[in-house]
């Protein structure tokens, strides 16, 4: 949307996009592609047309010119998803694969908001790209693909789906422990070539046997439930001190897991701590004819080194679901071009592989799509900023239709002394109805609704507040 500077002739991009930001091609851009085509009287109009009856005044304003909003979909995320936002107006551009990094350079640049999955690397080259981005929403659980910090540092929120996936990755290691306890995907591939092979040699129940989980968090700990109802032991491993469910035990040291453990399954996230969490010594102390699994990320385990201990026997079956590197999209080949040892595991005997699919269920990603999606909404249209990984969690109440003389300032800064000083400063001109907030690292949060404003003071509170050296990003909401 556009403001027409009465005196000077030109357009500035309006704060009341909810858009503007330090980055130059939105903040005060001449050129009518980056700002908003928005006419002040189409603005008034839908601020307006509203009426403020009694009937309508308990409904949430709506923010700003929404439909100008651009969101660009990487990754298939789900239709629940999409249904949210392109609700909301905005324009919606999908795709079902992740892109490779010079492509998502060029269609990063335009977009305001981008959603994920677990594929795609928002790296700080990425992003420094992402001139009019204000949040990335991971549709899965782990974040790692995203440089997190180097985005609050810019303004940019992340949010993700925390837990709507945990379900359907502990059933699906519980389906794999038995299915590597029998031995299931060698006998189902040689039956699919034709060859009858029926064997009980080195096949087991699960019951009785223990379960080593390392992890103890939303998956670890909805597995432990799981594993115990089928009759196993469970102890785990975590650097937290953590309630064990059931009759589930928490062991001090990773290698006192390993070496009690008949099945290691890892649910940790990727850090620098748990790369390579499990190597060659660590597979030196698992059980002799123990399994492992891998649902979590692949660089947690050393891969050459698991090639070496299931060719020697030692380890008798393996099930990995994710992987150093993986192919972007379905029908990509899964090969050593990708992977050098690729050829090697998929000649192992007794491993099954899988595509990154814990949390490939229909339950998972719609509830998913549905989670992050509202945190998206309430994120670009309020400023509410509860539940996102990288930024200070900060909310007021929404708006009402009787509230449509407010505005909400949101204002992210560097967090150092003096900042409120000068903000309040700019907002005690007016009257601040309600303000909070917080910081977290080096980035602080700042919204207020300030009462009685009209299009100038919109203006100059904007201007104002952008002209102090503490920004990092300014928005004007409403
Ligand atoms: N395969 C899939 O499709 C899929 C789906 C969902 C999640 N995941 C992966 O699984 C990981 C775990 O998910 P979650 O929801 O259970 O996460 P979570 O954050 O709820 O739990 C992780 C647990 O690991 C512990 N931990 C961290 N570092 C550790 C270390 N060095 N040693 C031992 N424990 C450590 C934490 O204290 C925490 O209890 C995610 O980070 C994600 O990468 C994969
Ligand atoms: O982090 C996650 O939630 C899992 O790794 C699943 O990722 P996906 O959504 O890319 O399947």
């Amino acid at each position: 949307m556009t403001i027409e500077d009465a005196t000077s002739g030109i357009d500035i991009a309006s704060p009341t996009n909810g858009l503007s930001s330090q980055r130059p091609s939105i903040s005060l851009s001449k050129s009518p592609s980056a700002t908003y085509p928005r006419s002040p009287a189409s603005k008034d109009a839908s601020r307006w047309q509203r009426g403020n009856t009694a009937a309508s005044a308990a409904k949430p304003l709506k923010p700003f010119a929404t439909e100008d909003i651009k969101i660009l979909l990487l990754e298939n995320v789900n239709q629940t998803g999409r249904d949210i936002l392109a609700a909301q107006g905005y324009q919606v551009d999908v795709l079902k694969t992740s892109l490779p990094e010079d492509e998502l350079v060029k269609r990063i640049r335009d977009v305001h908001v981008i959603g994920i999955r677990s594929k795609t690397q928002l790296t700080a080259r990425v992003l420094r790209e992402a001139k009019n981005l204000i949040v990335i929403g991971c549709f899965c659980i782990g974040t790692n693909q995203v440089d997190t910090q180097y985005a609050a540092k810019h303004g940019i929120a992340v949010f993700n789906s925390p837990f709507s996936n945990s379900r359907s990755v502990a059933e699906l290691v519980i389906a794999e422990v038995i299915a590597l306890a029998r031995q299931l995907g060698d006998r189902s591939n040689e039956l699919h070539k034709g060859t009858w092979n029926k064997v009980s040699s080195g096949c087991w129940e699960i019951r009785g046997k223990t379960l080593g989980i390392i992890g103890y968090g939303h998956i670890g700990s909805q597995l432990s439930v799981l594993a115990e109802a089928m009759g196993m032991t469970v102890v785990f491993y975590d650097v937290v001190n953590l309630m064990a469910l059931g009759t589930a035990k928490q062991v001090p040291t990773l290698e006192t897991l390993l070496g009690a453990a008949d099945f290691v399954t890892c649910h940790v996230p990727e850090l620098p701590e748990t790369h390579n969490m499990i190597g060659r010594l660590q597979f030196e102390q698992m059980k002799h004819g123990s399994y492992l699994i891998n649902a979590s990320r692949g660089s947690v385990i050393d891969i050459p080194a698991l090639i070496d201990v299931m060719r020697s026997g030692k380890l008798v079956g393996a099930a990995l679901d994710v992987y150093p590197a993986e192919p972007g999209g379905n029908g990509d080949y899964f090969t050593s071009d990708l992977n050098l040892w690729a050829e090697d595991l998929r000649s192992l005997k007794n491993i099954i592989l899988t595509p990154h699919i814990g949390g490939s269920t229909e339950e998972a990603q719609s509830a998913i799509g549905i989670e992050v999606s509202e945190a998206l909404v309430r994120y670009v249209n309020e400023g509410c900023t509860l539940g996102a990984v990288n930024m200070p969690e900060v909310n007021l109440r929404s708006l009402t239709m009787e509230e449509e003389n407010h505005v909400r300032v949101i204002y992210i800064h560097h967090n150092v002394p003096g900042v409120l000083k000068k903000v309040n400063e700019i907002l005690g001109d007016h009257n601040v109805d309600k303000q909070t907030t917080d910081s977290r690292g080096d980035v602080a949060y700042l919204m207020a609704d300030i009462s009685d404003v009209n299009a100038s003071v919109i203006k100059d509170l904007y201007q104002s507040l952008e002209g102090l050296s503490s920004r990092i990003m300014t928005r004007v909401l409403y």
